[in-house]
Formats: structure tokens, C-alpha cells, sequence
């Protein structure tokens, strides 16, 4: 679990996260969604530490982070998975190279090992036969699974994703969510994942944290989210022809 309490950023004296409160739980997939510019990424790089904040803790299983030492952060470090906005694969590496490359940065352990884990995590994400393949003769989709592949390799405690759907056609952008989400309860892995994706909220929204101008609006479940009256949260959900429908046909008890 991470949790953060009271969580202040500012840039130049322009606070951008304003007091924010949330638990990420264990084992469940925790979405933070909002509009452009409401400070849902600079939260993820406060949690993964490449920002200071102000004011307030971040937690890892209960331990604050300004209590961890230098050796810890690094511990810490190699226990996040990333899985970035657009994949960001090594263009000039195979798929096989990419999916190592965390297990020879961080690990000591044999080649035989890392290529066993390799072949291992590639058939979770089904993408055997791939190994020497390079990023660019896969599919956008199965290079959102090799990266998925790489983020979780070295067996992660937290996975971070940013956006992981944004360029995909909505199948294969399901496919993905599913695939997030399956491994985020084989592994119990405290999942995070920012999307503007309403159908990712509506799949996989075990846990959502809803920002506006920095401030946590709203939190909930996918189901509770097409409950809400509060208006700040509507507007954004209902902000979809499709959503404006299921809301229609909600209100009317279809
Ligand atoms: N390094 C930085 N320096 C100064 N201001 C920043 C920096 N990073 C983010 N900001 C500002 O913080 C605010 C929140 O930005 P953030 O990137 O977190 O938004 P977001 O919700 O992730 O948006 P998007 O959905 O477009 O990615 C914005 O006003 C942005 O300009």
C-alpha cells in the first residue's frame, strides 16, 4: 500500500497539489483520472520521488519516505515497476534485450536466471516467439505488452502506469486494462495508473482518486462513480456522448 496524507507540491510559490489525501491499497488497481492539468502526474513523480513535496508523507507499506536512508530509496527503487506513457522501449534492442534489461541493471543474478524469468513474463503477456523480434516489428499493442513485461520482471511491489492505453484502439486498449489488472492480483502488487480513459474507469476502477486543480475531489469505486451527483466529477465522466448515455439510461432505471 502507499498512502499519502496531506501532500503539497508547489512550483514557484504555485501550489499544484493541495493537500492531497489517499490510500493506493494493495492487490487492487488504484486510477487517479482528472483533467488536463489537474496534477495527476506531478503526484505520480512525488510517489516515485523524482519530485520533493513541500508538505505532507508519502508512505510504503507504512514507512515514511523521508525516514527511508539513501540505500533504502534505492531498495525502493528496484521494487517499482514503470510501464510509461507510448511503452518507451530501447528502439534499438530486441524484445528479449528490453525485458532483461531491469534484471542486469538491478539484479547480480546468473543469465541463465534472467533468461528463464524473461521467457516466463513474455509468456504471461503472451508474446512467446517475440524474443528477437525488434520494437519496431510489433504491433502498438504487444509493445504495451513487452513493456508491461519489463515493468514487472523483477517481481515489483508497486507498478506505476502512465496512461498505458493512450494510443491504442479500444480492444486492444481493454486487452491491456485486463491484462494490468490480472497481474496486479496474481502478484498482489500495489497498482497505480493514471488514464483519461473512461472506459479503463469503468473495467478497472477497483479504487479511483479523482483531482481538480490539485485538490482530491473524489474517491471511489467504478461502481460508485456512475453514482455520484457531485457535479465536478459528473462533468468529467459524462464528458463522453457514450457516458452521457449510460447516465441517461441509468436515470431513467434502464
Ligand atoms: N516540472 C514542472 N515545473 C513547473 N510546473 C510544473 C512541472 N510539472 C508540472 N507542472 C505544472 O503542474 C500542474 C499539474 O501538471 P500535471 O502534469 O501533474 O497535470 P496532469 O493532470 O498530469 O495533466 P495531463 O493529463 O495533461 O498529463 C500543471 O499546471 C503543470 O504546468
Amino acid at each position: 500500500m502507499i498512502e499519502v496524507k496531506n501532500l503539497h507540491k508547489a512550483f514557484e510559490g504555485e501550489e499544484v497539489l493541495k493537500g492531497i489525501d489517499f490510500k493506493f491499497e494493495q492487490g487492487k488497481t488504484n486510477l487517479i483520472i482528472g483533467q488536463s492539468g489537474s496534477g495527476k502526474s506531478v503526484l505520480l513523480k512525488c510517489m516515485l520521488g523524482l519530485f520533493k513535496p513541500e508538505q505532507g508523507t508519502i508512505k510504503y507499506d507504512e514507512k515514511p519516505y523521508s525516514e527511508f536512508t539513501v540505500e533504502e530509496q534505492r531498495e525502493l527503487r528496484k521494487k517499482i515497476g514503470m510501464v510509461f506513457q507510448g511503452g518507451a522501449l530501447f528502439d534499438s534492442m530486441t524484445v528479449l534485450e528490453n525485458v532483461m534489461f531491469p534484471l542486469r541493471m538491478f539484479t547480480k543474478q546468473k543469465k541463465s536466471e534472467s533468461l528463464e524469468r524473461v521467457r516466463e513474463v513474455l509468456q504471461r503477456v503472451n508474446l512467446e516467439g517475440t524474443e528477437n523480434k525488434m520494437p519496431s516489428e510489433i504491433s502498438g499493442g504487444m509493445q504495451k505488452r513487452v513493456s508491461i513485461a519489463r515493468a514487472i520482471v523483477n517481481r515489483p511491489k508497486y507498478l506505476f502506469c502512465d496512461e498505458p492505453n493512450s494510443g491504442l484502439d479500444p480492444k486492444t486498449a481493454t486487452v491491456i486494462d485486463n491484462l494490468i489488472q490480472e497481474i496486479t492480483h496474481e502478484n498482489n502488487i500495489t497498482t497505480i495508473i493514471i488514464t483519461h480513459d473512461m472506459n479503463s474507469v469503468l473495467e478497472i476502477g477497483e479504487n479511483i482518486a479523482f483531482l481538480r486543480n490539485g485538490v482530491l475531489k473524489w474517491k471511489g469505486t467504478k461502481n460508485e462513480i456512475f453514482k455520484t451527483d457531485d457535479e465536478t466529477v459528473t462533468d468529467f465522466v459524462y464528458s463522453s456522448n457514450l457516458f452521457r448515455k449510460v447516465r441517461k439510461a441509468q436515470l431513467q432505471g434502464l
